[in-house]
């Protein structure tokens, strides 16, 4: 058994947690995220076992600042996914979870994502097999039903499985996804959310952890859904609009800690910034997940703006940000 030395397994705070989301959670939106929420529990994109295991990158890099930190794993073969999970745990992730819930066409032809909600016992032998293998977390992430496929039983026999084989926490996304017809954009915004049923999910297996997910866009909201459930996980919201992660701590896990304000924020993104270009990294691969800082303020169009004309270009450094932010000053001194 592989212990984490970061978090004992029981301790993980699932209060609040952001989305896994391709090509947006990389490490650096999450090192950004964590400066501005201690407790959030973070996910990664998904990551493929084909490509852990036969990749030629390492994708499990990250940095030790994320913790708490799940991995997102993509695949349904309980071997494969048993070694990335033994291999996260090596590398010292908190918790390993697995895709249920993505409908999109290439994860449905890798066998997948939200298409195994048909196959419960082969998500609980996969969920088994990792289990056998790590000591921290295994966790499902999944829709509250597929296709036609879409009453409350079809869902509780799917939790009833993969419950069978000892997975304890589960994220669910509240509305049913499309498997044929509708992009993943549109699966994530054309099938109604249906809270109850998540509620009442929680109603009748009270003693699992159970986070919902699904249009959540204010920790007001979060703080509703808390009243009924273990956890709230934030996709878009939390990164189109990253500043609602400063006050997750005090509004919703006690933290009597300052808020952080935006210009401590991008002052505590300097350094890690410089460390990124020293080692030939782009401004770009940074700045994008900070388009949204400023988001609902006066002064968010010059940020935005700025950014996305100046730091893609060849040789752009730090300055680039400390002009952003002038000219946010700027805007709002016009105001
Ligand atoms: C750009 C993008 C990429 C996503 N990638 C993943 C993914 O890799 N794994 C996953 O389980 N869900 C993925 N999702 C779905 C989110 O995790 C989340 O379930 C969905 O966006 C609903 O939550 P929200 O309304 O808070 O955004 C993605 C969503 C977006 C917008």
């Amino acid at each position: 058994m592989l212990k984490n030395n970061i978090n004992d397994s029981k301790n993980l705070d699932r209060t609040f947690s952001i989305a896994p989301m391709l090509d947006w959670t990389d490490r650096h939106y999450r090192y950004f995220a964590r400066l501005m929420s201690a407790n959030a529990l973070l996910y990664t994109e998904m990551v493929t076992t084909g490509a852990i295991l036969h990749g030629r990158g390492d994708y499990l890099t990250y940095n030790q600042e994320e913790h708490p930190l799940a991995l997102q794993l993509g695949g349904s073969n309980p071997v494969e996914l048993a070694r990335c999970a033994k291999l996260a745990a090596e590398r010292g992730y908190d918790e390993v979870n697995l895709n249920v819930g993505c409908p999109s066409d290439r994860v449905q032809n890798g066998r997948f994502g939200a298409c195994l909600m048909a196959e419960p016992e082969l998500v609980a032998e996969c969920v088994d097999a990792m289990k056998q293998v790590v000591d921290i977390p295994v966790t499902v992430k999944t829709r509250i039903g597929i296709d036609e496929q879409d009453s409350y039983e079809f869902l509780t026999h799917f939790i009833d499985t993969v419950m069978a084989k000892g997975c304890g926490e589960f994220i669910i996304h509240a509305r049913k996804a499309w498997l044929q017809g509708l992009s993943p954009k549109e699966n994530r915004e054309i099938p109604p959310l249906d809270y109850d049923r998540v509620y009442q999910l929680k109603r009748d297996y009270p003693a699992l952890n159970i986070s919902i997910n699904g249009g959540i866009t204010s920790l007001e909201q979060a703080q509703t859904h808390l009243q009924h459930l273990d956890g709230v996980m934030v996709g878009r919201e939390a990164y189109q609009n990253p500043y609602m992660l400063a006050q997750v701590d005090q509004v919703l896990c006690g933290s009597t800690k300052a808020v952080m304000s935006r210009e401590a924020v991008i002052e505590a993104m300097l350094p890690y910034i410089e460390a990124h270009l020293q080692v030939g990294g782009r401004l770009n691969h940074i700045t994008r997940h900070m388009i949204g800082l400023f988001q609902g303020l006066p002064g968010a169009r010059a940020w935005r703006r700025y950014l996305s004309e100046n730091a893609h270009k060849n040789g752009a450094g730090i300055e680039v940000v400390k002009l952003a932010y002038q000219s946010v000053q700027t805007d709002l001194v016009a105001q």
